[in-house]
């Protein structure tokens, strides 16, 4: 993160992400380091190889994109050689000034979470990104100590709200009208709402997969209320297109970072051949 951004006087996240989305396309490049792709790459399940392999997809496709999302676990399979890793990327992309999105899906109590929310969203947190995603079934006011930190901090957060899992339904669709999603939704648009906002996009963000068809509307769910950031993964190796996006987001469609990891990642190590799937990528976006 640039320094003004980190000294708290620079723009909010949901605003450098606009204006990233706007320069760049609404596409989010997933770091997931698996193990069959360290091989196919050529490289070694280990601390050597995640570090090769994230450098290589910051260096190939990180100014062309909007954001890159590196998936923490595979980071951890590593222990803290993994995290080790992990922290080089950060560091490496916040001087590049791309906007990074650490995929940890945190949640748990509100002290433990103050101490989740340190690590990932706090000026000089050597594992600090831009924004960090969090899983609300403790509770969305569980998540309080990371949506203060993150917006005292310039930074964002990503609340799983409708995964692009199938299993994710049988909770998150539960209640009927009143569904658990929905009041997701709502908490989270009234943060934004509330917060005292210096641009068009709230930093609290909402987690919906590309996969989830119509659920949003069988639902009653109104993203483009949130009026912030829908980070939409699925594309890809989860099957969803770019015609199941517009179809699932509508309106909301303008505030939607979808995101994909291994559908590119394969196309790696050649960095002509990621920044050809980047590409052709963005392309079925704007179709
Ligand atoms: O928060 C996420 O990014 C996420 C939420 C969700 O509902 N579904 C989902 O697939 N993800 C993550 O997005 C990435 C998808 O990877 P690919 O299926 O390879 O594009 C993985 O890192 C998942 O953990």
């Amino acid at each position: 993160m640039p320094d003004a951004a980190a000294a708290g006087s620079a723009a909010s996240f949901g605003t450098r992400l606009r204006s990233a989305m706007q320069k760049h396309g609404q596409l989010c490049v997933g770091i997931d380091p698996h193990p069959a792709l360290l091989e196919s790459w050529g490289l070694n399940d280990d601390a050597d190889g995640l570090e090769r392999f994230s450098l290589t997809v910051l260096e190939a496709v990180g100014e062309g994109v909007a954001a890159l999302k590196p998936q923490v676990a595979l980071f951890e399979r590593h222990g803290s050689r993994g995290l080790a890793a992990l922290e080089k990327l950060l560091a490496a992309a916040a001087a590049a000034e791309v906007l990074t999105i650490a995929d940890a899906k945190r949640g748990d109590i509100g002290s433990t979470m103050a101490a989740y929310a340190h690590a990932w969203l706090a000026d000089g947190s050597p594992l600090a990104a831009d924004a960090v995603t969090l899983s609300p079934y403790l509770g969305y006011e569980s998540l309080r100590p990371a949506l203060d930190l993150a917006a005292g901090t310039g930074r964002g957060v990503f609340v799983l709200a409708l995964t692009s899992n199938p299993e994710g339904a049988s909770v998150q669709h539960a209640g009927g009208a009143d569904s658990v999603a929905r009041r997701i939704v709502e908490a989270a648009s009234a943060d934004n709402a509330a917060a005292d906002r210096d641009g068009t996009l709230g930093s609290v963000g909402l987690v919906v997969g590309a996969t989830v068809a119509d659920a949003p509307a069988q639902l009653g769910l109104d993203l483009a209320a949130l009026n912030g950031p829908v980070l939409a993964p699925g594309l890809g190796a989860q099957g969803a297109t770019g015609a199941d996006l517009r179809r699932t987001f509508g309106r909301a469609y303008g505030n939607v970072l979808a995101t994909s990891s291994r559908e590119i990642l394969r196309a790696g190590p050649d960095p002509q051949g990621l920044r050809s799937a980047v590409e052709s990528t963005l392309e079925m976006l704007a179709d």
